[in-house]
């Protein structure tokens, strides 16, 4: 992970005529690298929940985050290279002032933060607002709306409060004759596994080889007589792909806990990985031998966990029912080779940059 110089603002240029590039979101012209912008009113926790999610501060840290005054940039390198841009609370983005293509141009997804422990009119007006006017420019930008801070709610009034922001939304769109606008909504919270899940499912859709992954993950599973298939982005958490059974946030839980588990064992008592140690030689060697991957097998109530290192991004976890994979490891550990030699080809990246590049 790195940061980026942060940028200058407000930019006095004269404002380009907007336009929608037409670009896949992780289309490779400019910088190249998709953008996530986390946008929203002050304080509604948009630092704190690029702090949890990618840089692993533990949530009650947050408390003491100064607030943002200028777009903070960071670029994330993982099996994709995407930027994290946190733009203070207080800007207005669509001021001739700004850039708009500079900011919207190679953009991945809008998060839009809202409290929902707070008065949340006017951020529903900003938000209104700011679909409006990516509606006219950039009609493909998927907006993500969080519902943020739902830990302190009780269940009726934090479903109550998320029909009423989404309702709000809606009629606001269809008013304009935009009711099929991109536009998503998730109840999150810093403080269990809901930011992590609803980062997963912003992640997912810039990734254009995602109906590939997961139709291997189906295959897997079925051949494995597996309940439930992830292939997890290992520093950060977030899951990349799951096969189509359904997905229950518990299940989630479990792997993402197993995930922090083994991670913390094997930095310390494993190879080098990841962003920390991106050059060290001995990094190919785990992406690519499979007699390097960590393979561990845990059971975890009326489940075991198979878990298998696939490069030095990803990692996968197997949910396997009651049954004990150690019966059938031969031909878990022969299909999960298969599977990771499949990924080598969708990803080709995630290994070469094993091969050539440090990470940084
Ligand atoms: N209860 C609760 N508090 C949260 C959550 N996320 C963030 N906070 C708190 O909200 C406060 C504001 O968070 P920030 O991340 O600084 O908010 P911001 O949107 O970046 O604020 P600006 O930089 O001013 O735009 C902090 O005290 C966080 O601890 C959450 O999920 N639940």
């Amino acid at each position: 992970m790195e940061d980026l110089p942060d940028a200058e603002v407000p930019h006095t240029d004269p404002v380009p005529p907007r336009f929608h590039t037409g670009r896949l979101p992780n289309s490779k012209a400019g910088d190249g690298k998709p953008r996530l912008l986390l946008m929203g009113q002050r304080r509604s926790g948009k630092s704190s929940i690029s702090s949890v999610v990618f840089h692993k501060l533990p949530p009650s840290e947050t408390l003491y985050l100064e607030t943002t005054t200028r777009i903070k940039k960071e670029s994330m390198h993982s099996f994709m290279d995407f930027q994290v841009w946190d733009f203070p609370g207080h800007l207005d983005y669509f001021d001739p002032a700004f850039d708009v293509d500079n900011i919207f141009e190679e953009i991945g997804a809008l998060i839009w933060v809202i409290d929902a422990q707070d008065e949340y009119l006017e951020a529903i007006m900003r938000l209104n607002t700011t679909i409006l006017n990516l509606q006219h420019s950039y009609p493909n930008i998927n907006v993500e709306v969080f519902v943020h801070k739902v830990d302190g709610l009780s269940e009726d009034y934090k479903g109550d409060t998320f029909r009423d922001i989404i309702q709000r939304v809606q009629d606001e769109l269809s008013d304009h004759g935009y009711e099929n606008a991109p536009v998503s909504f998730y109840q999150t919270s810093i403080y269990d596994h809901s930011i992590f899940e609803a980062f997963s499912k912003v992640i997912q859709k810039l990734i254009p080889q995602l109906p590939t992954l997961e139709a291997l993950l189906n295959s897997l599973c079925s051949t494995c007589h597996i309940e439930k298939a992830y292939l997890f982005d290992i520093m950060s958490k977030i899951y990349i792909a799951t096969d189509t059974s359904p997905t229950d946030i518990g299940s989630y839980e479990i792997c993402s806990d197993y995930i922090d588990v083994v991670i913390d064992v094997s930095e310390i008592y494993g190879w080098p990985r990841g962003e920390q140690n991106g050059d060290d030689e001995s990094l190919t060697e785990t992406g690519n031998n499979d007699a390097e991957s960590l393979i561990t097998m845990e059971r975890k109530g009326n489940n075991y966990l198979y878990l298998r290192e696939i490069n030095k991004y990803l990692a996968l976890i197997c949910l396997m029912g009651d049954d004990s994979p150690a019966e059938k490891k031969a031909v878990i550990d022969y299909n999960v080779g298969v599977f990771q030699a499949a990924l080598k080809q969708v990803f080709p990246r995630a290994e070469r940059d094993a091969v050539d590049a440090p990470a940084t």
